[in-house]
């Protein structure tokens, strides 16, 4: 199951108090965001620090509501946030108390899902993980890597219709952080689900992302969708990053990126508040 995301024409204002009188102000954080996200499709968002996109990844999870333009899921405008969508965050938040079976299950309760279900849910989705052995741990006894393998089948367990992952891996070492990179793409396969995946990362970007957006700074906006056409599933056995291909996808990206960090270092833009 996988639903598409459109955002259209989407501004977000925040009020903020200016550094030197202290007085309220509009700061213009997105401003004609436009991004079609088709059903079942693994996009990456990158961009300067600062330039929105946890705000675009707050306004799909319905946390927040645009200042204006529409955010749909399935061509219907986000009321709020709910069991159709599901979020992954840099920091694991399992609850310590419960193990790692335990902190799915208590999604799955949350979700209304039935008792007698929970428990095989749970572990079918730890397995999609490569966790099965390692349900009855709790957070304390389980790596970062294997804590954020907990978040992600907690967020699939209740299989939502897309997956919203803000800089889930930028915790973990390059290589935990790799393997992970290569089982979420297999678990994606697997689900089907449209994945939005924050990150700083450009080879992270590239490996993932079918698309990967640009987005600018100040205000932010998608400046540029590149579609990544590696042939993943025939090098699935070769070192994907080392191929040409890649490096010329990277390269891309990071001149992007570069004047888009260049053009941030110029003033913010604020409008006082009368
Ligand atoms: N609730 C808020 N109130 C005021 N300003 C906010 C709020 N949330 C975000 N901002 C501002 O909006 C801008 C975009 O923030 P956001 O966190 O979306 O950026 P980001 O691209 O995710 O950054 P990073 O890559 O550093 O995590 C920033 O300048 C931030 O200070």
């Amino acid at each position: 199951m996988s639903s598409s995301i459109t955002l259209r024409d989407v501004g977000q204002t925040f009020l903020v108090r200016g550094d030197d009188d202290r007085q309220l102000r509009e700061f213009v954080a997105l401003d004609g965001v436009d991004l079609e996200i088709a059903a079942g499709e693994f996009v990456t968002l990158v961009g300067p620090s600062g330039c929105g996109k946890s705000t675009v990844l707050d306004l799909v999870s319905g946390l927040t509501k645009p200042t204006s333009g529409t955010v749909s899921i399935d061509g219907t405008p986000i009321s709020g946030p709910g069991l159709d969508r599901s979020v992954v965050f840099q920091q694991y938040t399992l609850l310590p108390w419960r193990t790692a079976r335990g902190n799915v299950e208590f999604a799955l309760e949350a979700a209304g899902i039935a008792k007698r279900e929970r428990a095989a849910r749970a572990l079918d989705y730890l397995e999609l993980v490569g966790l099965g052995e390692f349900a009855n741990r709790y957070p304390h006894e389980l790596s970062g890597g294997m804590k954020q393998r907990v978040a992600i089948a907690r967020s699939l367990s209740y299989e939502p219709g897309v997956l919203l992952m803000d800089e889930p891996f930028g915790a973990l070492d390059a290589q935990t952080r790799e393997r992970l990179q290569e089982e979420l793409v297999g678990i994606w396969r697997r689900t089907g689900t449209t994945v939005v995946f924050i990150t700083h990362d450009i080879e992270e970007a590239v490996f993932l992302g079918q698309r990967v957006a640009v987005m600018s700074s100040r205000p932010g906006r998608i400046k540029e969708v590149i579609d990544v056409d590696l042939d993943r599933q025939t090098a699935e056995n070769q070192d994907l990053r080392a191929t040409p291909a890649f490096a010329s996808y990277r390269h891309r990206i990071w001149s992007l990126l570069r004047e888009q960090t260049l053009q941030a270092a110029r003033p913010e833009v604020v409008n006082r508040v009368a």
